[in-house]
């Protein structure tokens, strides 16, 4: 399902446009906006946690129940793209609210998780740029200067991004803190765009995006499944 959505040239990167319909969107949309569950404000963005939290000291996913209304898409999202491990699937999902001029330093998801993500994104669009770690034990491999930007992938409402392998474990990501994108040569799915020649993309609204991954270990707080 995913080679033929296979983009840039680095090996492990895939975006599938209308991953999802606008309705089931908009579906989601509302179920964010209606929930009265705390955001946890952190620079540049505020985020939710579904299915647990993280512990980075311990190591561990203290785990709770992802909530019914996630549930289908992690099992969609695991059948299709085997990116939580052959026949696995996630279970942690990452909820993040950008208003326009916010974003995400670059970093790496790091060792808790599985090689492997999904970022959904909803309600409007943002541009995605990944970049050479500076430090690498892929240095003798990688050609240019460390730490610069490799590719960019222009996120629009309703797809899905996949990264895993090299694209996962040798490169970060992050989003710019800015009102519009510029849409530079560095953009590797420019065709998938509504206007493939335009320069620029603004952020418009506040974009949502689920991050769903499948943390390695897992202490279950809540005792054995009933
Ligand atoms: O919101 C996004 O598209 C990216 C989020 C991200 O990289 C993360 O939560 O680790
Ligand atoms: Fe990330």
């Amino acid at each position: 399902m995913l080679e033929k959505h296979r983009i840039g040239w680095l090996p492990e990167i895939f975006y599938i446009p209308e991953y999802i319909s606008v309705d089931d969107e908009e579906r989601l949309c509302q179920t964010i906006r209606a929930s009265k569950a705390p955001w946890i404000k952190v620079s540049g963005r505020r985020l939710r946690n579904y299915g647990g939290t993280v512990h980075e000291k311990l190591g561990v996913l203290l785990q709770s129940p992802v909530p019914s209304w996630l549930q289908p898409l992690l099992r969609r999202l695991g059948e299709d793209t085997q990116a939580f491990g052959p026949g696995l699937e996630a279970n942690h999902v990452l909820l993040n609210a950008y208003r326009p001029g916010e974003g995400i330093m670059p970093h790496q998801d790091g060792p808790l998780y599985h090689p492997g993500v999904c970022i959904l994104s909803l309600a409007a669009p943002a541009v995605m740029r990944f970049s050479r770690k500076r430090s690498s034990d892929d240095d003798t491999r990688a050609q240019g200067d460390f730490n610069s930007l490799v590719v960019s992938v222009a996120l629009q409402p309703r797809s899905l991004l996949v990264f895993r392998g090299d694209a996962y474990t040798h490169c970060l990501h992050g989003i710019d803190e800015v009102e519009e994108e510029a849409l530079d040569e560095t953009v590797a799915n420019r065709e998938a765009l509504p206007d493939p020649e335009a320069r620029v993309m603004k952020r418009g609204n506040e974009r949502l995006s689920l991050t769903v991954r499948r943390v390695l270990r897992v202490k279950n707080i809540l005792g054995p499944r009933k």
